[in-house]
């Protein structure tokens, strides 16, 4: 819009050129010369890359200028079904003033395009959430984009004409960008250019409601704004006309807002600094309710899962808790823990968390992390995935990444596949293939709900009782027994056999009653069992620890 064209014209008046942008100058222009070599050179035939060619070397190759053309013609991919404009006029005119006119691109490499859609269509539906219209979307098919504009040098020119063509005032890349990368882009292309990542951490800045969820969005937003600090402070001061403020800058520029980005690093890091240590400190009060909790021996179920797949309709259906349900990327971010009881009066706790979604950013998992060993210190993980989703494979492997990366992958896991009522069945069949033990749900009409209630109740560590034993010799098949359940604590051997002291489920006391030391009616002391599956060493899972060093909150 206009903004954008001022920004245009005066994207040379910007400064003096300081130190470090001389460096930037000769990294970007180190990096063009790079990467325009590779990409003149490289052609791909039947969709594979036929590895580095010169231009000279392929005359013996079939292809002839006019395919070459085409192939290039073709490269420039158009996603279909992204726009999210409103048909209604009188709407969409009140809606150009608050909304962002966003088109979507992305580069994927051969064999990858299917992937490349979807992705593309949950960016739109990231915008979207984000509140942005999109107007288009193109994908490039390109080994690996481009080190100095993201797109090919020829496409970044196509692209610039879309933008004009629909009038879009906002370019959003599928992956995150390099700082250069989007000042690169947006010299050309004369939009404001952000990237999956800022698109991200604007949901959470406008969903985080608590004050530990608003400190953790807003210290990952720094520390994503840290390395991209010039190009953001010009480009936003220019996009927002010199503006103030946060809530009208739109994508990408909400949260920590205008005067903050323009604060130098030194300042920043102390804010940061200050933010870890608040969250380090509200953390403490989580630790102490988990201590308890972890004291009265409650179990704890941890519902994780994609973001949209449906964790706190289901959280709804089985615990009533009244939990925000929203079709929107998100809706979740603070973890709400409530009570439940099994079928035959176990008590438990279940909590709801917040979704992931692929390219999630480490920031915000850094930052999150206090609020993810929610899920890592629970008992049983439920894994809810949205059985209607396109690609469910793909939502369960990025799940299981960030899993893995909050140290959560030993839990026991229980795949869920919500959504039943929209799942046909030969895609039964399929997602049954995917993950056989997984039981499916509708949060919507309650189907399967008994059977998740009981799965759930199955996993629950059961407490075990504590036990004093003299096994005589001729019954070494008790002793191998123990030993075989991982329950033996203590261990002697004197005159009259084995001396043990072992943890057994309340079911086997029957079998060793008569081995106990001081009879049947010996006291017996209730501890809660270790772990389905110890983690690493011999060490149980419940006395791990996520806590991240004590320096890493203060400096
Ligand atoms: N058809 C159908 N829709 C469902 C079902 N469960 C949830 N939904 C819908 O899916 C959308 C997302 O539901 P949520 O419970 O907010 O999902 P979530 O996993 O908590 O999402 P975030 O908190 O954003 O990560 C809502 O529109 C729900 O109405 C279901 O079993 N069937
Ligand atoms: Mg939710």
């Amino acid at each position: 819009m206009h903004q954008d064209v001022e920004r245009g014209n005066t994207a040379n008046q910007d400064g003096a050129p300081d130190e470090a942008a001389k460096r930037d100058a000769v990294i970007d222009r180190v990096l063009s010369r790079g990467t325009s070599n590779r990409t003149a050179t490289t052609r791909f035939t039947d969709g594979r890359a036929t590895a580095l060619q010169d231009e000279s070397t392929v005359a013996d190759s079939d292809h002839d200028g006019l395919q070459l053309e085409r192939e290039e013609r073709r490269s420039l991919q158009h996603v279909d079904g992204l726009s999210t404009e409103l048909e209604d006029v009188s709407e969409v005119e009140y809606r150009q003033v608050r909304l962002e006119r966003a088109v979507l691109i992305g580069v994927y490499a051969a064999g990858t395009l299917a992937d490349a859609e979807n992705s593309l269509h949950e960016l739109a539906a990231l915008c979207e959430t984000a509140g942005a219209v999109v107007l288009d979307g193109v994908l490039q098919r390109r080994p690996h984009p481009d080190a100095t504009t993201y797109l090919g040098r020829g496409k970044v020119e196509e692209l610039a004409d879309i933008v004009r063509a629909v009038g879009a005032d906002t370019v959003v890349a599928d992956t995150e960008l390099a700082p250069s990368q989007r000042r690169a882009l947006e010299d050309r292309v004369k939009v404001k250019v952000i990237d999956r990542t800022a698109v991200i951490l604007d949901i959470f800045s406008q969903h985080a409601k608590s004050r530990e969820g608003k400190a953790q969005v807003e210290l990952a937003q720094l520390e994503y704004l840290l390395p991209r600090l010039r190009g953001w402070g010009q480009s936003m001061s220019r996009q927002a006309g010199g503006q103030v403020g946060s809530a009208g800058a739109g994508m990408g520029s909400r949260g920590p807002g205008e005067t903050k980005i323009e604060l130098d690093r030194r300042r920043i890091h102390t804010r940061m600094a200050k933010l870890r240590r608040q969250i380090a400190g509200m953390k403490t009060a989580r630790d102490t309710n988990r201590a308890q909790r972890g004291r009265n021996k409650v179990p704890a179920v941890a519902i994780a899962g994609y973001t949209n797949a449906g964790k706190s309709s289901l959280l709804n259906r089985i615990t009533k808790a009244g939990v925000l349900v929203e079709n929107q990327l998100f809706a979740t971010l603070d973890a709400t823990v409530r009570r439940a009881t099994t079928a035959d009066g176990r008590p438990h706790t279940i909590a709801d968390t917040v979704g992931f979604v692929r390219n999630l950013p480490h920031q915000l998992v850094e930052a999150f992390r206090s609020t993810l060993e929610e899920v890592a210190e629970s008992d049983v993980l439920v894994h809810v995935v949205d059985g209607s989703h396109p690609d469910p494979a793909a939502q369960i492997r990025t799940v299981r990444e960030v899993i893995t990366e909050i140290d959560a992958h030993e839990l026991p896991e229980l795949i869920v596949f919500n959504k039943a009522d929209l799942v046909d069945a030969p895609t039964r069949m399929v997602l049954r293939n995917l993950a056989p033990d997984a039981v499916f749900v509708s949060a919507r009409t309650g189907e399967g709900i008994d059977t998740l209630l009981e799965r759930i109740a199955q996993m629950l560590p059961v407490h075990e009782v504590e036990i004093e034993l003299v096994i005589p010799y001729h019954r070494g098949d008790l002793v191998s027994q123990l030993h075989g359940q991982g329950g033996v604590l203590r261990e002697h051997h004197d005159t009259d056999g084995t001396h043990l002291r072992a943890l057994v489920h309340p079911d086997q006391l029957g079998q060793f009653a008569e081995f106990r030391v001081g009879g049947a009616d010996a006291p017996e002391r209730k501890r809660p069992s270790v772990r389905h599956k110890p983690r690493s060493g011999s060490e149980p899972a419940a006395s791990r620890s996520l806590d991240l060093p004590k320096q890493n909150y203060d400096n």
